[in-house]
């Protein structure tokens, strides 16, 4: 395919994600089925552009005076892409299988284009009604925290200390350029390519050997702020895929024991062939089986709760740039609803002196702080962990830079970690 078919391809993606308000992933792929013309190649590049169109929506129909799937596509080839106005001219040609020429007005908008006097929720490319919350979580940041939020997201990468070190998995994978991450010791991250392409992982030796794990930088900070250590009796009570589960694992270096569980049993189906990879031999998977409770034996004795909460992931928006404009407010409520029945839940399992460490990757006041907060108030035989300290005792000095000034905790974001955007706080139980 030529580039400017691409082109008109990704424009005729973004109606369908618009009309049939379905997620990206779902009309990429359709699309992809649907012609069977289209290679690899065509295909990624298409999925790129579309994401690309996807993070800028809002400040593209800005720019554009127009928020159609076109004005959203040449908006994010002239700010994403940094296409001069001449070179989108050249892909808008209405030959073959081109989008249509450009019109006048469109040539203006593209020469002229500034978010100049702009609202914070359109230069920072998040939905209106998150405004408040964005607000109070970022004062006169949120429209810079928006931006680096839509932003494309590098490949951060955990070595596997279970099998190899970040020096020795750096040298694997020597021919992807990958560089050590800044604050997380196991860290490695690669750079996506300027098309929005990444490396095509799932085919390295390194990776099918388990030597690491797709992990984000922010992902794996939180997990080493919980200083899971060897000999520990730990539950993982959201597990999912196993991301932090893993990541406990290596930690505590095959020593002790880990649970890992979930509501959603269907979420739980790849942590076994993770585990499997990965050489960890301390992880029991308790799978939810109707109405048994299967948790029932570790009562009371857990020296560590991790709950990686659900939440609306707007810390990762920059890997789900659809999901923001997706997002309801009642998907917020739900989720706020979610998190206090789940620390609630953690408290039975907690030994004294044990604690809970809560995570989530958003970056709303409302998930974070405002859940610890309410949690202490019902708990006072649980106290906060002063998240400086506790960074320092991690190792991990540099993130006792970032701790909340809303309550306990250290809070990451795009702009001022160059992470995902992920909450962390510690509760002890007195
Ligand atoms: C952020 S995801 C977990 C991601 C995972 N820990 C990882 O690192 O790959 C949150 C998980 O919490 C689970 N969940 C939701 N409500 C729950 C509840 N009441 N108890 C336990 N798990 C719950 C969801 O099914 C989802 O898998």
């Amino acid at each position: 395919m030529t580039p400017a078919a691409r082109v008109s391809a990704a424009i005729e993606i973004l109606a369908d994600i618009e009309t049939r308000r379905r997620p990206a992933a779902d009309s990429v792929k359709d699309w992809g089925l649907t012609h069977r013309f289209a290679g690899s190649g065509d295909r990624a590049a298409i999925s790129a552009l579309v994401y690309d169109a996807l993070r800028r929506k809002a400040s593209s129909a800005w720019l554009m005076g127009d928020s159609t799937p076109r004005a959203e596509m040449l908006g994010a080839l002239r700010h994403t892409r940094g296409l001069a106005p001449e070179a989108i001219a050249a892909l808008f040609t209405g030959e073959g299988h081109a989008p249509e020429p450009l019109t006048e007005g469109e040539r203006d908008r593209l020469a002229a284009a500034s978010l100049d006097g702009a609202p914070a929720h359109v230069a920072g490319d998040y939905p209106e009604w998150l405004a408040p919350q964005f607000e109070a979580a970022f004062g006169a940041r949120a429209a810079d925290e928006g931006r680096a939020l839509a932003e494309r997201a590098p490949v951060d990468l955990r070595a596997n200390l279970l099998k190899t070190t970040r020096d020795k998995a750096l040298a694997a994978l020597a021919h992807l350029d990958p560089q050590p991450t800044p604050f997380s010791p196991v860290g490695l991250r690669i750079a996506i390519r300027p098309d929005g392409r990444g490396p095509a992982l799932a085919a390295e030796p390194a990776y099918v050997k388990g030597l690491v794990e797709v992990q984000d930088e922010g992902s794996q900070l939180a997990a080493l702020m919980s200083e899971a250590k060897p000999g520990l009796q730990v539950l993982d009570l959201c597990a999912g895929a196993g991301g932090k589960t893993l990541a406990l694992a290596a930690m505590m270096g095959n020593h002790g024991q880990i649970y890992a569980t979930d509501s959603d049993g269907r979420r739980l189906t790849p942590i076994f062939d993770r585990l499997d990879r990965s050489g960890a031999r301390t992880v029991q998977v308790r799978a939810p089986r109707g109405r048994a409770d299967v948790l029932a034996d570790l009562e009371g004795r857990m020296d560590l709760v991790m709950i990686d909460a659900p939440c609306t992931g707007s810390g990762a928006w920059r890997r789900n740039p659809d999901a923001k404009w997706r997002m309801r407010p009642g998907a917020l409520e739900q989720r706020i609803k979610d998190q206090d029945e789940i620390l609630e839940k953690a408290t039975r399992f907690v030994k004294k002196g044990g604690r809970i460490v809560y995570v989530t990757c958003s970056v709303l006041r409302a998930e974070n702080e405002d859940r610890v907060a309410d949690f202490l108030a019902r708990h006072d035989d649980f106290l906060p962990v002063d998240a400086a300290t506790q960074a320092r005792a991690a190792g991990l000095p540099a993130l006792a830079e970032r701790v909340s000034p809303f309550g306990p905790g250290v809070r990451m974001s795009p702009l001022t970690t160059g992470t995902d955007g992920f909450y962390v706080a510690t509760l002890v139980r007195m």
